[in-house]
């Protein structure tokens, strides 16, 4: 209908009203890397009535966030984030535009400026900790009742990440707490996440939205106004805090958004309180189950491969010592566990299709003539195996990194497990430090073992999709503690 059928990129054929959303399958991100080798590294689908352009290899990337990053600067948003209308408050699912340019620009100040993130160093420490506590009562319970002292890492990993971000946000240990709130929180939270995870037939026939024909945005009202309404809580305290001129030793992301002043030049005022509850809310959105589960994903290749986990452990020893915790200002010196780390996302980037962009004018891209409102999917997964970037791309070998200066700061469009350009995780520089030091002092405080009926050879790699890619069956090990 746009005129530009004949200049767009090529890709399977569809079938009436539903296009090419059976070629998606359940496992969209493998499916799609498939089709690559038919079509190309630049495809076209017909999602329902939704024009989609699909980028596979580095090259491809390069030249969108290169050439062309303006232009497909907005987001597609799936129809569940516009309930309550949470997008219109959202950094991660907002349009480019002068709200979007300032919430970044306040939210980079915070998670990306290396001197704030070092003054909260120490409340990482103290989560990351209180999950090593955890993980060692839980497997001493399983040994007292008869087992075999086994744990099942990612819960553990889950409230690390979860308490993180509490802190950060709202200088509260969410889960530590036995408050009842912060459990109604975590649960309304993954609730949250799960219908957010959810595929939804309404973001591919618009036309049905109106009906909700999967029930998923009326579930999303309830769960995500749940998360709001105690977050609001958070907030309603905090302001009692300031009135009653209590003062808080370090400021906490709730109150630079609560104190955000505006800015004239964009013709902005102040943050509204209901766009703060949407960005704290986002926080442990983003934050949480990608950061725990790249942690899962890092313990299972090293239990798969003796090798990697001999040198990693190796290090530690030779770096820490084992007479001390690791910490943060360790991590410059720990260059295989980073790339342990980096090796891990490339296969297994907790986001894989990245979050999908759209459109905002006509572009010319690679030749292809994509017409606004182009849904833009990057599938990070398949550039990480593409084989014209990476050798023997389906090993885990994290030596692949050492004395190498891939980063995945957005620059090497064969490695974006962050996305890259204007809208690369915000987050990335916290979720370095939180991953690699969660890992790391899994690594050093404990020697991980299989259960007798698993061995490196025959651990489950399969992927469950959802908000993130996740492990399909839980990686469960036993900790045999190893030093202080
Ligand atoms: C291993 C951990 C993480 C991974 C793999 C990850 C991955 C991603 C990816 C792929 C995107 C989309 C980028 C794009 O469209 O080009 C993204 C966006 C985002 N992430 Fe992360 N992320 C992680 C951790 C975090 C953390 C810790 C936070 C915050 C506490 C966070 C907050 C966000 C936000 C707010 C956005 C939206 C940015 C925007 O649209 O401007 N992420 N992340």
């Amino acid at each position: 209908s746009n005129g530009s059928n004949k200049k767009r990129p090529p890709g399977p054929p569809g079938w009436p009203i539903v296009g090419n959303m059976f070629d998606l399958g359940t496992m969209p991100h493998q499916n799609l890397y498939q089709l690559r080798t038919k079509y190309g590294s630049v495809l076209w689908l017909k999602l329902g009535s939704t024009n989609t352009m699909v980028i596979q290899s580095a090259k491809a990337a390069a030249e969108l966030f290169k050439k062309h990053d303006l232009p497909f600067a907005d987001r597609k948003v799936p129809d569940a984030l516009t309930a309550l209308c949470y997008n219109q408050g959202s950094l991660a699912f907002g349009n480019y535009g002068p709200n979007w340019r300032m919430l970044r620009r306040v939210c980079s100040m915070e998670l990306q400026n290396n001197k704030r993130i070092n003054e909260s160093a120490s409340l990482r420490q103290k989560c990351i900790d209180n999950m090593i506590i955890w993980i060692e009562e839980d497997s001493a319970a399983s040994r007292a009742q008869g087992g075999t002292g086994e744990v099942q890492l990612l819960r553990f990993l889950f409230i690390m990440a979860f308490n993180v971000v509490g802190n950060l946000m709202l200088s509260r240990d969410l889960l530590d707490i036995q408050s009842d709130e912060g459990q109604q929180f975590f649960d309304a939270m993954n609730k949250f996440m799960g219908w957010a995870g959810k595929p939804n037939v309404a973001d591919f026939l618009p036309f049905l939205k109106w009906l909700d024909p999967m029930g998923i945005k009326r579930n999303m009202v309830r769960d995500m106004g749940k998360c709001m309404k105690i977050i609001s809580g958070f907030v309603k305290e905090r302001v009692q805090e300031k009135q009653s001129g209590r003062e808080k030793m370090r400021k906490d992301f709730l109150d630079v958004l609560m104190e955000y002043e505006g800015d004239e030049k964009e013709g902005l005022g102040k943050i509204s309180e209901r766009n703060v509850i949407i960005i704290i809310l986002e926080m442990f959105f983003g934050g949480s189950e990608s950061s725990s589960s790249t942690i899962e994903w890092a313990m299972t290749e090293l239990l798969r491969s003796r090798d990697s986990m001999k040198n990693v452990k190796e290090e530690l020893d030779r770096v820490v010592r084992p007479n001390r915790k690791v910490e943060e200002s360790d991590i410059n010196e720990l260059p295989y566990l980073q790339a342990v780390v980096k090796e891990t996302l490339r296969l297994h980037p907790a986001i894989p299709l990245l979050v999908p962009r759209n459109a905002r004018e006509d572009a010319n891209y690679m030749g292809y003539l994509i017409a606004k409102n182009t849904q833009v999917i990057v599938n990070a997964w398949a550039i990480g195996r593409d084989p014209e970037a990476w050798d023997d791309p389906l090993s885990f070998k994290p030596e692949r990194f050492l004395g190498s200066d891939i980063e995945y700061k957005g620059q090497h469009f064969q490695f974006i497990p962050f996305g890259s350009g204007r809208r690369i995780c915000v987050g990335y520089s916290l979720a370095h430090r939180v991953v690699t030091l969660g890992l790391a002092s899994l690594l050093h405080s404990f020697d991980w073992e299989l259960d007798r009926y698993v061995t490196p050879e025959t651990i489950d790699m399969k992927e469950r999709t959802g908000l993130t890619l996740r492990k399909l069956d839980p990686l469960r090990a036993i900790p045999k503690r190893r030093t202080v």
